[in-house]
């Protein structure tokens, strides 16, 4: 007897405008089934899952839901038949609180269900916090929650563990297996082999919009895998080592105390740092340690309570953000699409954002949008960012594509000091070797580049001296050939004894 069918997807397509997203697409899937969909950035993967949760329609093709074909007009529709989604990016509001957030989806929400889905699935969960204030790992368990309250037969995640720790990573497995011994069906996107193979049997291979292959995981080398996704060889891995040895120190903080205004986490407990020109500083650590505050007191986004910060000797703690910018100063920050980026403007925007004061994109006082869209469009070609135009919308880029665009945006300003934080999140193998290369030569070229990674194999990779942030506290920063992974690992957990510089002494 065959296996019943819970899904099936029969030749579907999708443009947007002259770009296809989605061509002649099958996709079949069993209850209980866990299965990876696999593709390099802006392969179709998520527009696929948009289709079939009714945020997007399709142009062409149908969708058999239990062997009856259904059109999936809404979310809605798609909830009511089962089907759940988590989004790449979340999709709760902030300032309301998690039950306040359930109550949306779930007017009647039942409190009995509701703590029996909790206790069932061992989520660890705070009702009335604000949603604001929670970890990432923290605000997808809410997500998972939302669709657990219903009756789900289905269960799509986007990219669902970029943002997690580890242990976030191992609880999320945890779930989707007990989903799947109940029947529950999981799409599953990411760009990180190990997870597919551990989490599903088969995937689905999409490429350029197609469906490249469908393989099974255990007999297929990530070699074999990558090749299917990239459509030839991947890259070469090699990255260039650091031309010489650091030159003299760029940036240097002393002492400092910080803490982002309404956030439980990110705070800074008395960090000292200097960073050199043409050297990566790593700091490793897992999410919601004080990246996001260290990056933001860098930047000038937010001032500390104490301590001092020194770009070539010259203290800066009176200037702006765009002052900051101006002396050679950059940030990335983590979150592309409301911090890092504007959504809602187009790509061209988005570079003058961070180009303001370039001269590049001036006639004499004048602001001169053809400069300006001339270099955003030398910017999509260098960086390989697969966007129709510079006058794309950043929201309509894949968010592979948006973060090469944004590395690449910060790059060309030729900063003196970069600070990047998570900069390969959600982006595929062969654009995180090209992302790896850039900021090596970035490097070599004399940059000084403080990495801020919650990937350490990432850190091991690029960097010249390594540390890590536990709970606000920097632990020392060692040549990374003398920290290995137990030493990084007691750091980033605090666990040892080696964690903090010196304690305590913030107001
Ligand atoms: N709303 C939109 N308007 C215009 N183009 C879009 C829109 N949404 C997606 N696209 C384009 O469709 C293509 C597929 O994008 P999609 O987001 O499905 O890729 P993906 O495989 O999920 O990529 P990633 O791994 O980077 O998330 C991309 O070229 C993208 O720019």
């Amino acid at each position: 007897m065959t296996p019943p069918v819970r899904l099936e997807l029969v030749g579907i397509g999708k443009r947007f405008g002259a770009v296809v997203a989605n061509d002649s697409i099958d996709l079949r899937l069993r209850p209980g089934e866990i299965h990876a969909v696999l593709g390099e950035n802006g392969a179709g993967k998520s527009t696929l899952m948009l289709l079939l949760y009714g945020v997007l329609q399709p142009d062409s093709g149908s969708i058999v839901w239990e062997g009856r074909e259904v059109s999936v007009s809404d979310p809605g529709t798609a909830r009511r038949l089962g089907i759940g989604m988590v989004f790449q990016h979340f999709s709760l509001l902030r300032t309301l609180s998690v039950r306040q957030n359930l109550q949306l989806a779930y007017p009647d929400l039942d409190e009995q269900r509701l703590a029996q889905v909790l206790g069932d699935f061992d989520l660890r969960i705070e009702l009335d916090v604000r949603v604001g204030l929670l970890s990432p790992g923290e605000m997808q368990r809410v997500e998972i929650l939302r669709c657990l309250l219903q009756d789900m037969k289905l269960l799509i995640l986007d990219e669902p563990t970029s943002v997690l720790t580890p242990a976030e990573v191992e609880q999320l497995v945890a779930i989707l297996r007990k989903l799947a011994q109940r029947g529950c069906s999981v799409l599953f996107i990411t760009h990180k082999l190990d997870e597919a193979r551990a989490l599903c049997r088969e995937a689905t291979v999409l490429r350029g919009g197609r469906v490249a292959g469908r393989l099974e995981l255990a007999g297929s080398s990530d070699a074999d895998i990558t090749r299917l996704m990239l459509g030839g060889e991947p890259p070469p891995a090699q990255l260039a080592r650091a031309a010489a040895p650091p030159g003299a120190t760029a940036l240097q903080l002393r002492g400092i105390c910080a803490q982002l205004p309404g956030q439980r986490r990110g705070r800074l407990e008395n960090i000292d740092l200097s960073l050199a020109s043409g050297e990566i500083l790593g700091i490793a650590g897992v999410s919601g340690s004080g990246q996001e505050a260290l990056a933001a007191v860098v930047a000038g986004e937010i001032r500390p309570s104490a301590g001092s910060l020194w770009l070539d000797g010259e203290d800066l703690g009176r200037s702006g953000v765009r002052q900051r910018r101006r002396r050679g100063i950059r940030v990335l920050p983590v979150d592309r699409l409301h911090h890092a980026a504007a959504a809602g403007l187009t790509l061209d925007e988005n570079y003058l954002l961070s180009h303001y004061d370039d001269a590049a994109c001036h006639s004499g006082p004048w602001l001169h949008w053809g400069r300006v869209a001339a270099l955003a469009t030398q910017l999509i070609q260098d960086a390989a960012v697969r966007a129709p135009s510079a006058a794309a919308q950043a929201r309509q880029l894949s968010g592979g594509n948006l973060q090469k665009f944004l590395v690449g945006r910060e790059l060309a300003g030729a900063p003196r000091v970069l600070v990047c934080y998570n900069p390969t999140w959600g982006v595929d193998p062969g654009a995180q070797a090209n992302i790896h290369a850039a900021l090596a030569a970035a490097r070599n070229a004399g940059m000084a580049i403080l990495l801020l990674s919650e990937d350490t194999e990432e850190l091991y990779r690029l960097c010249d001296r390594l540390g890590a942030l536990c709970d606000g506290r920097l632990s020392p920063q060692l040549p990374t050939a003398e920290v290995d992974r137990d030493l990084l690992g007691q750091w980033m957990t605090g666990a040892g004894g080696s964690s903090p510089q010196r304690s305590g002494a913030c107001a």
